[in-house]
């Protein structure tokens, strides 16, 4: 086994904390079935015991003094005992399972709302794998909080009884049980210390194969273009031989506990009937002591493994607990935002000396300026890495400036709330997004008062209006997964018509690099005009004609604005923006 000690191993203070949170968060939620859940488990403690009790009746009454009353009475009452465990049994695992499903969904629901809500820059570079956890420790804290219930309130309420009924019968055999229990205890912590390291690296990896196998199907033409099956085929194969590996071992180890109590149950009960042959025929002790006591101890030994093992499989669980709470409690909110509400009107946009860094030390953005006047076009140009995105971003607050501000109608967007600040702005991004769902989602998407007139205007403005009747489910085609069943100029054209709908007074758009096909593009770029008619509009080109119809044309190099003028001036003056034409970043 190995000595080192994880960094992601839980403390006993920590496998507390978290059991409690888990219990007095999402479990006393539930109180009612959560206490109706215990009174059953305590039912079938009784239950359980009962029978070891009346084994020493059956034995003694029945069997030695053949005594007929006893017949029918500890007959009867065994068969009690049984029906209550039974139903009993029914009803905790039914309660408890209700409650676990609530519990997943509760917490899935709060790590995914902190999820989608994260800073832009800590965003997950995988997000199949973020999803995997979010799904899996859900799942982790489900178990984690039927095992402490099921184990400490029915298994240990089953061993105290069933340990008073063994010392009620013989005290001295009692001690000689009571004295395994430090073999016990050392062994099942040695295993724990080792389970501990072995959950944490196979959450890893069930994260891992996720991205993998996730990445391998988002980019499947990528895939098959470029006949990567094979190449793929050994990656997800990798991550799965790696994770089948960890698992085994997982399992190898955290199995130990069985053998190891079943070896020392063995070798006491061996003991139990030497010991208890030599009372009986010595010294008078009745059968039905000693059948009391042996049944005990055998109904014992089932519940006492499973508490034995309690904290193995706790540890197990918990390491997901730990990453879901830590999600929740810790992730980084977006950028923090002001109180102010941005009542953008006009859609007047400034830039007043900004700066801005990913990474501290290697500015992205130095001292840019520049202003929009309300309803003008202007273009940003540069070559691949200039900054050109990261502009469109901190208009859309998705950061902050380290140092200047950025205006709207006056207003420092700083000020503002998010909601407020994304309600005046829309985007129209490069990399087309569609969400699974139809035509009519995809426009509406977060416009809750749109009419059906206003979807088909939008959409008619967008050029798309003559496509999507044609489609045989009209606005209710669905689109598929990112718009899979699309062409990308039909997938642009909806996602025009959605900034349409929203009509927002200032229109950031990111030109693709590669341009579509001759009337494709044509439409697109009647679309985009129309669109930005009476908007104040920042669009990231590519395209001379794009130039062409702006105002002013800003040329961005290395995070810094080296020229600005029409593309007749810049032509005459920038080098830059001519060397933009050689290495084909304007077509
Ligand atoms: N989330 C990020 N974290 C760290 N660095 C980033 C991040 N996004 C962009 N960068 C870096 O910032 C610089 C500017 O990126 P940006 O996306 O703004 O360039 P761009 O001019 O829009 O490029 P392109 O035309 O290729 O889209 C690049 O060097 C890029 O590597």
């Amino acid at each position: 086994m190995a000595n080192k000690k994880p960094t992601s191993a839980l403390s006993r203070n920590e496998t507390f904390q978290l059991t409690k949170r888990l219990i007095v968060e999402y479990g006393l939620e539930h109180r009612k079935k959560f206490f109706l859940a215990i009174f059953c488990m305590v039912l079938v403690g009784l239950a359980t015991s009962s029978v070891a009790w009346l084994s020493k009746s059956m034995v003694n009454s029945i069997f030695v003094d053949g005594d007929r009353a006893a017949v029918w009475a500890v007959g009867g009452a065994i068969m009690l005992a049984f029906i209550v465990k039974g139903i009993a049994g029914y009803g905790q695992t039914v309660l408890m399972g209700t409650i676990g499903c609530a519990l997943i969904a509760r917490l899935q629901q709060a790590q995914f709302h902190k999820l989608i809500r994260l800073r832009l820059m800590d965003y997950t570079a995988h997000p199949g794998g973020a999803v995997s956890r979010v799904i899996h420790s859900a799942r982790n804290a489900r178990n984690a909080i039927v095992l402490v219930t099921t184990n400490l309130a029915r298994d240990l309420m089953t061993v105290i009884a069933l340990l008073a009924v063994m010392i009620v019968q013989d005290p001295v055999m009692s001690l000689f049980a009571f004295a395994i229990a430090p073999v016990i205890v050392w062994g099942v912590s040695r295993i724990i210390r080792e389970t501990k390291n072995l959950s944490q690296a196979e959450a890893d990896m069930v994260a891992g194969l996720n991205v993998v196998g996730v990445e391998a199907l988002q980019g499947v033409r990528v895939v098959k273009a470029f006949n990567l099956e094979p190449v793929m085929d050994k990656r997800i194969t990798g991550a799965i031989v790696k994770m089948e590996r960890r698992q085994g071992k997982l399992i190898r180890v955290s199995s130990l506990t069985s053998p190891l109590f079943d070896i020392l149950a063995g070798l006491t009960i061996g003991f139990f009937i030497f010991y208890a042959g030599w009372q009986t025929i010595n010294n008078g002790k009745t059968p039905g002591e000693f059948m009391a006591f042996i049944t005990a101890f055998l109904l014992a030994y089932d519940p006492a493994k499973r508490l034995g093992n309690l904290n193995v499989q706790l540890q197990r669980e918990l390491v997901g607990v730990k990453r879901a709470f830590n999600l929740i409690d810790h992730g980084k909110l977006e950028v923090s935002e002001g109180t102010g509400q941005l009542v953008a009107n006009a859609g007047a946009l400034e830039f007043q000396d900004v700066s801005f860094s990913y990474k501290a030390g290697v500015p992205t953005i130095s001292n840019v300026s520049f202003s929009v006047t309300p309803g003008e076009r202007i273009a940003i140009v540069g070559r691949s890495g200039a900054g050109k995105s990261t502009i469109i971003n901190l208009i859309m607050g998705m950061y902050h400036p380290s140092h200047g501000s950025i205006l709207i109608d006056g207003t420092d967007i700083s000020t503002v709330t998010l909601q407020s600040l994304r309600d005046s702005v829309s985007y129209v991004a490069q990399d087309t997004f569609l969400f699974s769902g139809s035509i009519r989602e995809n426009v509406a998407f977060g416009q809750a008062s749109a009419t059906e007139e206003d979807i088909l205007a939008a959409l008619e403005a967008a050029q798309a209006l003559d496509f999507v009747l044609k489609l045989p489910h009209g606005l209710e085609t669905d689109v598929g997964n990112n718009g899979a069943n699309l062409s990308g100029g039909q997938r642009q054209r909806i996602s025009i018509a959605r900034a349409f709908l929203k009509n927002a007074p200032i229109l950031l758009l990111d030109e693709a690099t590669s341009a579509l096909d001759g009337d494709t593009e044509k439409q697109l770029q009647a679309a985009l005009e129309k669109l930005s008619a009476n908007k104040t509009t920042i669009t990231v080109a590519h395209r001379l004609s794009t130039i062409l119809s702006a105002k002013k044309v800003i040329v961005v190099e290395a995070g810094r604005i080296v020229a600005v003028g029409t593309h007749e001036t810049l032509q005459r003056e920038s080098d830059v923006y001519r060397s933009l034409f050689a290495a084909h970043e304007i077509v």
